[in-house]
């Protein structure tokens, strides 16, 4: 379970009060996710009852978090619904508990859609673009820490655990992404702070109608179109198989192109994009699956499925 640092009653409650959120009635660590420390809290105030969600960050580091913190924040003010993190008397966002940076946001409503339909891609594709839109005046900038130089680092660290025929495929195509950073087509793309990891797992729906998106700590500044394949790739897939869903593809971009339609660079970038993501987290899952933190319980993700999306979007492109 993805409780690696274990907090206290006490701690909770004292944080609790520092940030104005009443008196603690329930904590509880919560089983999901593969990064951080998360807890459901519970507080009464003013006879109200209130659900917080308080994240200690396991590898992230005090540098890094303010960009996350700020940018949902922002998204926050400007009606995007994203979790909100609560500030203590001096304004602060970042918190310290059990020596980690830690932050407490509110509890979204609602559960994931792990089986989607076109309605749920078209709510999903339509907040993409909003988002999009809101974080163009964010006045932070932080890149993309999983991009392509990650990739590059990283790369050679997991070969040696590939087979021979994923080691050509993970070089050839980090060969390609390489090549295609350097075109004017990726030059031209539109950029700007991007959720860059909003899977299924990532956002809530409550009857139908969706409530959220969360989990922004793989957030940086890079293209919108990645944001776009990343989404693609995990929304509007078969999932045994990795086969591109056209009805639900379609959907999806249609409703983001409500709100923003795609330039031509964007257009022509799709393809390459949608190989990009699916490499991202092939890469990712490798790592984590044969390098894993010390102690951790938890079942790290199937590479082999980002496997199946890049050989698919490889031999299927698919266009706007
Ligand atoms: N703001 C929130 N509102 C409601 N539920 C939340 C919120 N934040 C986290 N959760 C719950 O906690 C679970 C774990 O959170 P999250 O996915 O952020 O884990 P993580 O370890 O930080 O990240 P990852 O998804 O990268 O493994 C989620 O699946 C969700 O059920
Ligand atoms: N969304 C990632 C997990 C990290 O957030 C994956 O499925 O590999």
């Amino acid at each position: 379970m993805a409780v690696f640092t274990e907090v206290g009653q006490d701690e909770a409650r004292e944080l609790a009060q520092r940030l104005g959120l009443g008196e603690l009635r329930d904590l509880r660590g919560i089983q999901g996710g593969i990064e951080n420390t998360n807890y459901f809290v519970t507080t009464v105030q003013d006879g109200q009852q209130a659900e917080w969600v308080l994240t200690l960050f396991e590898r992230l580091t005090a540098e890094q978090l303010p960009f996350y913190l700020h940018l949902m924040k922002h998204l926050a003010q400007r009606g995007i619904p994203v979790p909100d993190p609560q500030a203590d008397r001096d304004g602060d966002i970042l918190h310290q508990v059990r020596g980690k940076p830690a932050a407490v946001v509110n509890k979204l409503a609602g559960h994931s859609e792990l089986a989607p339909t076109a309605a749920h891609c078209a709510s999903v594709g339509e907040m993409l673009a909003r988002l999009h839109l809101a974080a163009r005046d964010f006045n932070r900038s932080q890149p993309n820490l999983r991009g392509l130089a990650w990739w590059n680092e990283t790369v050679p660290v997991v070969l040696p655990f590939a087979g021979p025929q994923q080691a050509d495929l993970l070089r050839s195509e980090l060969a390609f992404q390489n090549h295609v950073a350097e075109s004017s087509a990726y030059a031209a793309l539109p950029r700007g702070p991007i959720h860059a990891d909003l899977f299924r797992d990532n956002v809530m729906f409550q009857d139908g109608a969706l409530t959220g998106f969360f989990d922004f700590y793989f957030a940086g500044v890079d293209s919108w179109l990645f944001d776009i394949g990343v989404c693609l790739n995990d929304w509007c897939v078969d999932l045994p198989t990795g086969a591109h869903d056209p009805l639900r593809c379609q959907t999806f971009l249609q409703a983001y192109q409500r709100v923003r339609p795609l330039a031509a660079a964007e257009r022509r970038l799709l393809p390459a994009m949608l190989r990009a993501g699916a490499l991202r987290f092939w890469i990712s899952r490798l790592w984590d699956f044969h390098l894993p933190r010390e102690a951790s319980l938890l079942k790290p993700h199937d590479p082999a499925h980002f496997e199946r999306v890049l050989r698919q979007r490889i031999a299927h492109p698919v266009h706007a």
